[in-house]
């Protein structure tokens, strides 16, 4: 048996500065990785889903062109394509190796799982701390579907290996994955199916966002089943069927890509054997200060059902470290932002309108359609909205969805405001640059004085 002062089980978001810090700090550390170093977001997520996305709009924009009078022809090299997101991922990876390494972290490369609250073992080695935290992540669930064993599914597991474009892709899901991935392929040439069990694609999110999206991915040729469920999934000689409930049925050439949510990473780790409750989908269950119901063990990122993001990930480490440390922090008080990197882009901070009336704000909404900022008219983007949920009794933001060019990054202007605990007012009477997307927000702001 050895001794350890942290193990850290997963080299996601937050696990790996998490375990660098500890070790920096002259503590022994032992961090279990079952698979490629650095988690999803660097091998199966935001890194390689970015990088294809960086070809895929290139593509895209080529091809949009033609209103501004451009006409390009467009040729996708798909298998350089695919080598240079898979270069970037390994370049990735191998960093937070040469980091984890260079700190004095001790690297298992295998599955982890509890023999007892401060005992684990992997790999032929058994670990004993007083310390344990676990950023074990999500997987992909795969839907339900009769006759779906023995398909050669795509996931974001194994999408970023194809070698070769598919004809056709049939994507389950009309969320953040399956949009970014359908479009992405879509611009890279392959005839792309989404089918969505709900009537509006991103189904949380304002319901002009869905509206927008539906209207962005047609102009891609995208062809998009709403409101649909698949009945049927049938795999024969490299072709897979699928009959949707409304009789129609989609083939193609084995590629069905499962983007219909996560599965939290828990089956292997024993839970029960340390006395960690799960939830019922199988999250780790986590109070207020990332504790597991296990004495010295603490959960972070989303295998504790925290916003699946890595920013959040990362975020919950310096949470997690200071609590630690001995100081106040808290899990969840945090002003949350995130983006969808679809062509238009959507970035998202704090509530929807909905969302803060059910929290009980006297909520107000201000919308300003793209077709009414100057760069969006000069720049040739038609297609999108900024919009602005307040508190009527403090004038407080509560909150933005930003639909456009480059929201993303221009929604960080709103969840500046927010962390600095401004009001609508201050941003209203800020001068911005003209001409931008960021001097449509002011604006945004002055419709609340009419
Ligand atoms: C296609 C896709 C695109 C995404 N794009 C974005 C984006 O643009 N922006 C964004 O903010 N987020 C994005 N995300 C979400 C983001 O990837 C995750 O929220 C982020 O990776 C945080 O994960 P984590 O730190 O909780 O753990 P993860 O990064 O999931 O890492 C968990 C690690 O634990 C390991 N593990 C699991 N069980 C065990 C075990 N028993 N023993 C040892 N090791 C184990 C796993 O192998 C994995 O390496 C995307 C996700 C996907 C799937
Ligand atoms: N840009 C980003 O930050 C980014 C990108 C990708 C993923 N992510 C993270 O990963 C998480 C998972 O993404 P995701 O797209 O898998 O999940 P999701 O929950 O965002 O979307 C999945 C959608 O699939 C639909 N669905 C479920 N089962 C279905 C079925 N059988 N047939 C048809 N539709 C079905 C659901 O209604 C749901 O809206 C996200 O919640 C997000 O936190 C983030």
């Amino acid at each position: 048996m050895e001794k350890a002062d942290v193990i850290v089980i997963g080299s996601g978001q937050g696990g790996v500065p998490l375990a660098v810090d500890q070790a920096r700090c002259g503590r022994k550390v032992v961090l279990f990785e079952r698979a490629a170093l650095g988690g999803s977001c660097i091998n199966y997520g935001c890194t390689p889903s970015k990088a294809l996305l960086a070809a895929a709009h290139a593509a895209g924009r080529a091809r949009l062109a033609a209103p501004l009078g451009i006409h390009a022809e467009v040729k996708v090299d798909f298998e350089r394509v695919m080598e240079r997101v898979r270069s970037i991922r390994a370049s990735f990876s191998q960093g937070i190796e040469r980091r984890l390494t260079e700190a004095g972290v001790r690297i298992v490369r295998a599955e982890a799982s509890f023999l007892d609250p401060q005992t684990v073992t992997g790999g032929g080695l058994q670990v004993q701390s007083p310390l344990v935290v676990i950023n074990t992540g999500t997987g992909p669930a795969i839907p339900e579907l009769p006759d779906l064993k023995g398909l050669p599914l795509l996931t974001n597991l194994n999408i970023f290996d194809l070698e070769k474009l598919p004809r056709c892709t049939l994507i389950l899901g009309g969320g953040y994955i399956g949009l970014e991935l359908g479009q992405g392929l879509a611009r890279l040439g392959s005839e792309v199916h989404i089918v969505h069990n709900h009537d509006r694609l991103l189904n949380h999110e304002e319901p002009e966002v869905g509206e927008v999206l539906a209207e962005a991915l047609s102009r891609d040729g995208v062809h998009l089943h709403l409101d649909c469920e698949v009945n049927e999934a049938i795999y024969q000689n490299g072709i897979c069927a699928l009959t949707l409930a409304d009789g129609q049925t989609l083939r193609g050439d084995a590629a069905l890509l499962a983007a219909a949510g996560r599965i939290p990473n828990t089956a292997a780790l024993g839970a029960s054997a340390a006395g960690i409750d799960l939830d019922k989908q199988g999250y780790v269950v986590i109070d207020e200060h990332f504790r597991t119901t296990a004495p010295g063990v603490y959960a972070i990122g989303d295998v504790a059902r925290q916003p699946a993001f890595t920013h959040v990930s990362w975020e919950d480490y310096r949470r997690l470290q200071a609590i630690l440390n001995g100081e106040q922090r808290t899990r969840s008080d945090r002003v949350l932002g995130y983006a969808v990197y679809t062509e238009p882009q959507v970035g998202r901070v704090g509530l929807t309108l909905d969302q803060a009336l059910a929290q009980g704000h006297r909520a107000r909404a201000v919308t300003l359609p793209m077709a009414h900022i100057a760069r969006a008219i000069e720049w040739g983007h038609d297609l999108g909205f900024y919009r602005l949920v307040v508190d009527e009794d403090t004038d407080k933001i509560l909150g933005a969805t930003l639909v456009g060019y480059e929201a993303a990054e221009i929604v960080h202007v709103l969840l500046a405001h927010m962390q600095a605990g401004s009001t609508w007012k201050i941003l209203e009477q800020s001068v911005h640059i003209h001409p931008t997307y960021g001097e449509a927000l002011p604006s945004l702001a002055r419709l609340l004085t009419q």
